[in-house]
């Protein structure tokens, strides 16, 4: 079975010796779990660790959507992007428009906006649907909010006990009003392990159940994690690519190199790159650090920011995600007016001419002082995917001892929460209230 493999041919004169040493003694903290957020680790271990139990109950409660058209995955940030980042990648593009057998998971919690919910619930009068509430805190805002809308809307439809049985919430073992909830009401509940943080939940029920729930195999996305554990969980630097890619990109970043880009030329990944950009968001901008994460998905993008990353301020660094294989073959037929003049493609598969592009904007963003880190998978299987999603993993939290920052934490992102709370009268909110309508009056 081939792997995941790196390469790094246009920025390794970055890398120095001090670069990778501290690469290794990073390393070190994580496999010794004495680094700073050491009490959220959980993630490192899942892979092995996960119970047979565990993985059971999750294929159970998927099992019991079987008959539903719609499941609505509730959750934000952790709690939802990576089910989508697997779901998007695995599945067909146009499968909202296609018949299929299995319920098709769609989202929601992840915003406050009041026309979204409205056509969701439109969407789903008079539709067999099901819900999976997703919040490790379970007092988290945006989706609670849908969780009531969307509730009601499901007792309405099918009546208080029917709504329960189509339910299952996700979250913390041991707090929180999504918790109470489900004691309260008698909902299925799943726990998320305490010390596994929300964008390290992927293979926890809150990655596993929406995607079993689509079908697909989560077995092979923890065997790709636990083969991929066994390189990356390790000090020695020339097979650990976790290790490799963390030291590059704080080379990188010590270089002036400010932003990455996460590009690739599928747009199956493009939630990918949005679950990437939460966990090396969060993990490393802190402290007035970090390297912000950005993508791009070519060639769309290669028409409209494409200028920008060719031309513009040299601030910025691309890691392209190269697949191999596509799923399906498709030719460019032959045409006698030859009025495109796209004969001399006749014949040949798209996705040559997909790699061609993207081995052409490489080669174009190399010459235009843009170093470009690559990884290369085989296919998007769920196999590479399990592989893919826990190289990153290990990558921040390495990356972020590199940069001297709590990997584990994310502070930052309570200040606007405060702010809402103060404005919409949350209680216990008076004095903030006060202090920000005072502020605004000002303004
Ligand atoms: O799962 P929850 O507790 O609802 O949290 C959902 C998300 O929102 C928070 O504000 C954090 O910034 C994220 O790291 C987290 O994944």
């Amino acid at each position: 079975m081939s792997n995941i493999s790196l390469e790094l041919d246009s920025c390794r004169h970055y890398l120095t010796e001090e670069h990778i040493k501290k690469a290794v003694d990073a390393s070190r903290l994580l496999i010794e779990e004495v680094g700073e957020g050491n009490d959220f680790l959980g993630w490192k271990d899942l892979p092995f660790n996960i119970a047979e139990d565990y993985l059971g109950e999750v294929k159970r409660l998927a099992d019991k959507f079987k008959a539903c058209t719609y499941v609505v995955c509730i959750g934000i940030g952790g709690s939802y992007l990576g089910a989508k980042a697997i779901i998007s990648a695995l599945g067909d593009t146009f499968s909202p428009y296609k018949r299929r057998s299995r319920p098709f998971v769609l989202y929601a919690g992840n915003n406050l906006s009041e026309d979204y919910l409205y056509e969701l619930v439109d969407l789903l009068k008079g539709e067999s649907f099901g819900i999976i509430n997703i919040s490790k805190s379970g007092g988290t805002t945006e989706p609670a909010i849908a969780f009531r809308i969307l509730n009601q809307l499901l007792i309405d439809q099918v009546g208080e006990q029917k709504a329960r049985d189509l339910t299952v919430a996700v979250t913390s073992p041991i707090s929180g009003s999504l918790r109470q909830y489900a004691l309260k009401q008698n909902v299925s509940m799943i726990h998320i392990p305490e010390d596994v943080g929300g964008r390290f939940s992927v293979f926890t029920a809150v990655g596993l159940l929406p995607i079993a729930i689509e079908g697909y195999d989560i077995d092979r996305l923890l065997q790709g994690a636990r083969d991929m554990q066994k390189t990356t969980i390790s000090t020695h630097f020339e097979s650990n690519i976790s290790m490799q890619y963390a030291a590059v990109r704080n080379a990188l970043y010590d270089a002036g190199r400010k932003i990455e880009i996460l590009c690739s030329f599928r747009p199956k990944l493009r939630y990918f790159a949005e679950w990437w950009k939460q966990l090396f968001g969060e993990s490393e901008g802190k402290c007035g650090k970090g390297i912000f994460p950005a993508s791009a998905n070519f060639s769309t993008d290669l028409h409209s920011i494409g200028q920008w990353i060719q031309e513009g301020e040299r601030s910025i660094f691309e890691t392209v995600i190269s697949v191999d294989h596509t799923k399906h073959k498709l030719q460019i037929p032959s045409n006698d007016s030859n009025l495109d003049n796209l004969n001399y493609l006749s014949g040949r598969r798209l996705d040559e001419v997909n790699k061609s592009a993207e081995t052409a904007a490489k080669l174009a963003h190399i010459d235009g002082n843009v170093p470009v880190i690559q990884i290369k998978m085989p296919t998007l299987e769920e196999y590479y995917l399990g592989q893919l999603i826990y190289f990153f993993e290990v990558a921040v939290a390495i990356s972020g001892y590199m940069l001297d920052v709590n990997p584990f934490n994310q502070p930052g992102v309570e200040a606007y929460k405060v702010n809402m709370f103060a404005l919409l009268g949350k209680p216990g909110y008076e004095e903030e209230r006060n202090n920000i309508l005072r502020r605004l009056k000002r303004q």
